[in-house]
Order: structure tokens, then C-alpha cells, then sequence
């Protein structure tokens, strides 16, 4: 197993580019199923679910070949609409095959993904709305077992806002006999890239990117090339990095439109920001840290994949903060790992009270989830002494050569196998 060794100190400087997004490249990998043609994606993040998703892909009987950030799917000749709990287990994102191998084959069989740290992170949404296309779905030994001859439109309205949600009931609806109507999507500029690929397919959607999205099922979609969009929570990690560290840093290849909230807090908090088109810069330029307030919400407010990096900047920053996660139950694993680096951070239901701490020490930690992961590493970055980061293949997920991207920027950190 390996571990990140950081020692704390370093103020982070210079640029750093930024990766195609995780969130964004996972579904639209999927949707490649749906074409009857190879489409060629560029800006894919080299990452450890991205590799799980050509796993998957191959099983079903596609054609993947990478060539550094290009990829190229043909998904022309698929003969298993089967993905295995070995492999679903360790992504959660696996549950994405769902709506388009049902769509274009008819049958589909996903093992159920179960919980994770965060939460329990329940299907509903997606089976509920698939029923309402016409589709049978009984679940069979941990396993979502879909049959239809062809989806047909519905309108369906979503309780709860989900991301995973509204791009798997989009990516079905494609392939549908008619119109069908998501009320309640989720807005998230992932869902936005995804409908941009579908419809370089061939796809008919009016309406992503707001609360409406309307689909008029197509027979047939071809191939096409697309670029994922910018990772707006990894430029977000390493913006929150330099804010903590006192540090200057430009993320190049980002994409500021995408992450305005997280720029007016960071700013908030007394950094000063700029923006062109495709780079953000955050610079501190001797100015103290102020504590923020956060709450997650869907988008386009606060994201709760940068709440962990946020608890962090409040632990180092002048003040109080107050940090509520409203998204997913239990996200709050990094607090007890902080706290053992002399964090005073105070936890009541879904809030966080964090106090400002004139120091943190460094300590062996473990990471529980992606995103805690990465509030571990920025704390390590700002701690006297050395931190050693257990379990990071939480954040090998999704963080593209994390440490090579943070030693370039001037931090001191090495990746370690962990004793025996
Ligand atoms: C691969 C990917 O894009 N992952 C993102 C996606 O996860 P994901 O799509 O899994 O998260 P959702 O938006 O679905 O979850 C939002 C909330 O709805 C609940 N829910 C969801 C579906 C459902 O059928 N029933 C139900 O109750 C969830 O438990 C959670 O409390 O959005 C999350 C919220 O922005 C992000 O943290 C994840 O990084
Ligand atoms: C929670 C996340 O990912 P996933 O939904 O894949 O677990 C994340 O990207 O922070």
C-alpha cells in the first residue's frame, strides 16, 4: 500500500494544469456505448476510475486505445451488458452503464454499488426513472437486473437532485421512442459536458444546464470527438493549497465560469483572484487568511466535493468558520484525522465549527475518501514536521499525478510504500 510523505513549509508558487474532469469523462465514457460508431475524447484524465471504466468497457466488448489524454472508444461491438460487483465495488460511477446499455440493447445487468465513506448513496432515482421509461428492473442477488424492448419518453420529475441521476435517465432518454422531460435535474456543469458529447452524437436535448432538461429520443446516434471540460474540483484543491500555504498559483487549462462560488469565497477569505478565459490565479500576496462560512448545496452553489479542502483553509485561517454539508450524511471522516493534527474543529450534526489553530503537527493520518484525502495533503502542506497520508488510492481516483502537479509548485512531497 502506499502512502504520501509531506513535510510541511512550503509556500506554493509558479502554474500548474490543470486535468480534464473526472466527473465529466466518467459518463461520457459511458455514453459511448450508445453510438453504433468510435468517438475519439480528448483532455481524458489519466486516473485510476477512468481505468476501471475501460475495464468495463472491454468487458462489454468495446474497443479502447489511449494515447495520452486521447481516447478512443468503438463501442460498435458490445456482447455483454453485464458489469461484475469486482468491479462496481470499487467505483460507484460504474452505476452510469446502466441507462445506456438498457437503452440501446434493451437489457442491462449492473451490480448495485452499495455505500462508500460518504454516505449510503442510495439508486432510487435512477431505477424509479427508468421504470417510468418503461423499463422491468428487479434487483437479484445485489444485482440491478433491466429489461425493455424499447424506453419510451416520460415525464419525470426527480425528488432529490442527482447528478449520476439525471445523466443516466439523459443518457437513456437518447435512445427512447419519444419526448421524455427531467424536472428537478441537476445542473452541474459535468451533466452540461455530458449533453454537449450527446449531442455531437446526435442526440435532440433542449434544457441542460437548468432545472428542465427535454430529450426526443433518436433510433440511432454515430460516433463524434469531444473534449471533457477542466476539473473544477481539482483547480479548486490546488487553489485552496496556495490560499493555505500563502502562495501565488496560476491554474492553467481551467475553467473560472464553473467555479464562481469557490472563487468569491476564496476571495472572501482574503485571496486575491484573477481570471483570463482558461487560467485562474490565485495569489495571497502577504495578506492574512480569513475564516468563511460554507454550505453545500447542489449547483450551481457551494460543491460538496470542496467542503474537505475548505474545512482545511478554516483550520489555518484567522476566525470562525462554519462549514455544513447538506449533500451526502457522513462527509465529515477528515475532521477526526485533522483533529489529530491539532485541529480544533468542533462537529454538531451536519456542521462543522472550526476554530482557528496557531499550529498543526504533522501525523500519520488516513485517508477515507477522495476528497478527504486531498484536505489531509493540504493540511500536511501547512503542518510543522511530516505528515504521512494513508490509503491514498482514494485520492489516486481522481487526482491526476497529484504530487508531481504539487512538487511543481515548490511543495515537498513523495509518494512511499508503507512498511510492511
Ligand atoms: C461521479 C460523480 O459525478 N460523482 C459526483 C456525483 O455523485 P452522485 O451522482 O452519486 O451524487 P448525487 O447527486 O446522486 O447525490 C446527491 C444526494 O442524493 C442522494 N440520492 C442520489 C441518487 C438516488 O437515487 N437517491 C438518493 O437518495 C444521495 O445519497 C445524495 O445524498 O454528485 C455528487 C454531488 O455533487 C458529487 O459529490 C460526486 O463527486
Ligand atoms: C465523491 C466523489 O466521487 P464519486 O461519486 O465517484 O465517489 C468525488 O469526486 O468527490
Amino acid at each position: 500500500m502506499q502512502q504520501f510523505l509531506v513535510s510541511g513549509g512550503a509556500t506554493l508558487k509558479g502554474d500548474v494544469v490543470i486535468s480534464g474532469a473526472k466527473n465529466a469523462a466518467l459518463p461520457i465514457l459511458f455514453a459511448t456505448i450508445l453510438a453504433e460508431q468510435p468517438s475519439v475524447l480528448s483532455n481524458v484524465p489519466e486516473l485510476k476510475d477512468i481505468d476501471t471504466t475501460f475495464k468495463l468497457l472491454r468487458i462489454f466488448g468495446a474497443e479502447v486505445s489511449r494515447d495520452g489524454h486521447q481516447v478512443t472508444v468503438d463501442a460498435t461491438a458490445i456482447h455483454s451488458q453485464m458489469a461484475p460487483y469486482e468491479l462496481v465495488k470499487t467505483m460507484r460511477a460504474s452505476i452510469l452503464a446502466l441507462g445506456p446499455l438498457l437503452a440501446r440493447f434493451g437489457h442491462a445487468e449492473v451490480s448495485l454499488p452499495g455505500g462508500c465513506a460518504i454516505g449510503a448513496r442510495p439508486v432510487n432515482l435512477h431505477i424509479d426513472g427508468l421504470r417510468k421509461m418503461g423499463a422491468e428492473i428487479t434487483v437479484e442477488a445485489g444485482y440491478i437486473k433491466a429489461k425493455a424492448s424499447r424506453l419510451h419518453g416520460a415525464h419525470i420529475f426527480m425528488e432529490l437532485v442527482s447528478v449520476t441521476g439525471t445523466e443516466n435517465l439523459m443518457m437513456a432518454a437518447v435512445l427512447a421512442d419519444g419526448l421524455t422531460i427531467i424536472e428537478n435535474a441537476a445542473r452541474e456543469p459535468e451533466v452540461v459536458d455530458l449533453a454537449r458529447y450527446l449531442i455531437a452524437l446526435g442526440a435532440d436535448i433542449q434544457g441542460a444546464g437548468t432545472d428542465t432538461i427535454r430529450i426526443t429520443g433518436k433510433e440511432k446516434l454515430q460516433g463524434a470527438c469531444h473534449t471533457v471540460l477542466p476539473d473544477r474540483i481539482e483547480t479548486g484543491t490546488f487553489l485552496v493549497a496556495a490560499a493555505v500555504t500563502g502562495g501565488d498559483v496560476t491554474c492553467l487549462n481551467a475553467s473560472p465560469a464553473e467555479l464562481e462560488v469557490v472563487l468569491e469565497k476564496l476571495r472572501e477569505a482574503g485571496a486575491e483572484v484573477t481570471t483570463g478565459t482558461d487560467w485562474i490565479r490565485l495569489n495571497m500576496a502577504g495578506r492574512a487568511l480569513k475564516s468563511v462560512n460554507v454550505k453545500t448545496v447542489p449547483h450551481p452553489g457551494f460543491p460538496t466535493d470542496m467542503q474537505a479542502q475548505f474545512t482545511v483553509l478554516n483550520v489555518v485561517a484567522e476566525g470562525v468558520g462554519m462549514v455544513t454539508e447538506t449533500i451526502f450524511e457522513n462527509r465529515f471522516m477528515h475532521v477526526p484525522e485533522l483533529q489529530r493534527m491539532g485541529a480544533d474543529i468542533q462537529l454538531e450534526g451536519n456542521t462543522a465549527l472550526i476554530k482557528h489553530s496557531d499550529k498543526l503537527t504533522g501525523a500519520q493520518v488516513m485517508a477515507t475518501d477522495l476528497r478527504a484525502s486531498a484536505s489531509l495533503v493540504i493540511a500536511g502542506l501547512v503542518a510543522e514536521g511530516e505528515t504521512v497520508v494513508d490509503r491514498i488510492y482514494h485520492i489516486d481516483r481522481g487526482y491526476e499525478q497529484i504530487e508531481h502537479k504539487l512538487k511543481g509548485l515548490g511543495a515537498n512531497i513523495q509518494r512511499i510504500n508503507a512498511p510492511a
